[in-house]
């Protein structure tokens, strides 16, 4: 018996383009983590428990196997609603790329920022539903709570009446036809879809939109959204883990890192004034890094690029002390206390004996005062470290059930 899939009659275009630059994130805005999951994944897992549709999601440039990754995940057995494009170089530019690849038994067409990642499936349900009653275009919208002045020059010259003003949401949804026929005869930029096709003359409809369909834009809204996603307890737990018997674990973990940082050497948690520094996405401490991977990896908590990988801005530059607390509190939330950390540095300098013990505290008062050990040794003038281009650090860890 053949199985004939019904072609959806909606699309939604995610537009995950652009660059994010208030949210200061050193990473497209997509890719940066909300909990353990990206902006995208987040956004994604609405979309598909949404309405059924055609997805096209509209990646930075360079991102596009990312973004398919992420897609996949989210999409489960419907893979092949997926399509990823390239965006352009501003939010009108991403839409038209996407709207190319809509397919063409498409007649409703949602446009969606992925920076809205929590809005509720609901959202989609109501945009979709405003054009199945005979609405050109339909978007979601926010009442204004805040008083509305009008400012020139640092004083207040006047007061809008908050009733009349609502604030535009994501997704906007409008029959296929308007939203081509807007954006092929678009002569201008608008920040969003809804007023490109008002100036075709059309009439937009407005439907509830919800509290949780916020941009993501500043640092202060990625806080919000870390608040609002309920910690999914043991989220990176390797399944081999969750079956093991209540037994004593060990890990292990390495790190590299090259010469050419800027400003003074950071190590085993210690500041080196007057050695070269370390390059890397945090401070280039190996040695700290290498103790993360050796107790993730025990608690089977994946790596250090699952927590703190480029998409956590606010470990870029970070020290040991904050990798090391985080870490140890992922390990003491999966259920273990740590036994001992050992550690060994190689690389001709710096010289670690003279302060061997100030560093086994650093370390150890970061993991709340379990107890490191750490050795060093030069490589006898071979490789990388003996050649005198960058460090290596290899640690093992004991944790323990409690
Ligand atoms: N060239 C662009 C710019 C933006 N977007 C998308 O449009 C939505 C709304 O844009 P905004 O939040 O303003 O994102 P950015 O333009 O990246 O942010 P910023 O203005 O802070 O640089 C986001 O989901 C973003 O990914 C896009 O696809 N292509
Ligand atoms: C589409 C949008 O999210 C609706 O509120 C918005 O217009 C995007 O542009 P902005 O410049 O980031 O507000």
């Amino acid at each position: 018996m053949v199985t004939i899939t019904p072609s959806p009659r909606i699309a939604v275009i995610v537009v995950a383009g652009g660059s994010g630059t208030r949210l200061g994130a050193h990473a497209p805005k997509a890719f940066v983590g909300i909990d353990d999951r990206t902006i995208l994944r987040h956004c994604l897992g609405n979309v598909f428990a949404a309405p059924l549709a055609q997805v096209v999601i509209v990646a930075p440039a360079g991102r596009e196997g990312d973004a398919l990754t992420e897609a996949y995940d989210a999409a489960g057995t419907r893979r092949d609603l997926v399509s990823v494009v390239t965006g352009g170089a501003t939010r009108q530019s991403s839409v038209d790329a996407g709207l190319a690849a809509v397919w063409a038994e498409v007649e409703i067409v949602l446009v969606h920022d992925a920076a809205r990642a929590l809005t509720p499936p609901d959202v989609f349900a109501r945009v979709v539903d405003a054009i199945e009653d005979g609405h050109p275009g339909a978007l979601p919208v926010q009442p204004v709570v805040d008083t509305i002045k009008r400012v020139e020059s640092g004083v207040v010259v006047g007061v809008v009446d908050r009733a009349e003003l609502s604030a535009a949401q994501t997704p906007q949804g409008f029959r296929r036809d308007v939203l081509v026929e807007a954006y092929a005869a678009a002569t201008a930029d608008f920040t969003d879809d809804a007023a490109l096709v008002a100036t075709r003359g059309h009439v937009v409809a407005a439907v509830d939109g919800d509290d949780l369909a916020f941009k993501i834009t500043t640092p202060a809204d990625l806080e919000r959204a870390r608040g609002l996603v309920a910690p999914r307890r043991d989220a990176h737990r390797a399944p081999s883990v969750e079956r093991a018997p209540a037994l004593p674990r060990i890990g292990i973990g390495t790190d590299v890192h090259g010469y050419g940082g800027e400003g003074d050497l950071w190590l085993a948690g210690l500041h080196w004034p007057g050695e070269r520094a370390l390059s890397g996405h945090s401070d280039g401490d190996a040695v700290s890094h290498a103790i993360v991977d050796a107790l993730l990896s025990a608690a089977g908590l994946g790596d250090i690029g699952t927590h703190f990988g480029t998409d956590r801005p606010e470990y870029a530059g970070a020290h040991a002390d904050a990798f090391l607390a985080r870490t140890h509190a992922l390990v003491a939330e999966a259920g273990f206390r740590i036994g001992n950390v050992a550690v060994q540095f190689q690389a001709n300098r710096p010289r670690l004996a003279g302060r061997r013990a100030d560093a086994e505290q650093a370390l150890s008062a970061a993991l709340g005062g379990a107890p490191v050990t750490l050795s060093a040794t030069t490589t006898d003038g071979l490789a990388f470290t003996g050649r005198g281009e960058g460090v290596a650090a290899y640690a093992v860890a004991l944790i323990l059930p409690v």
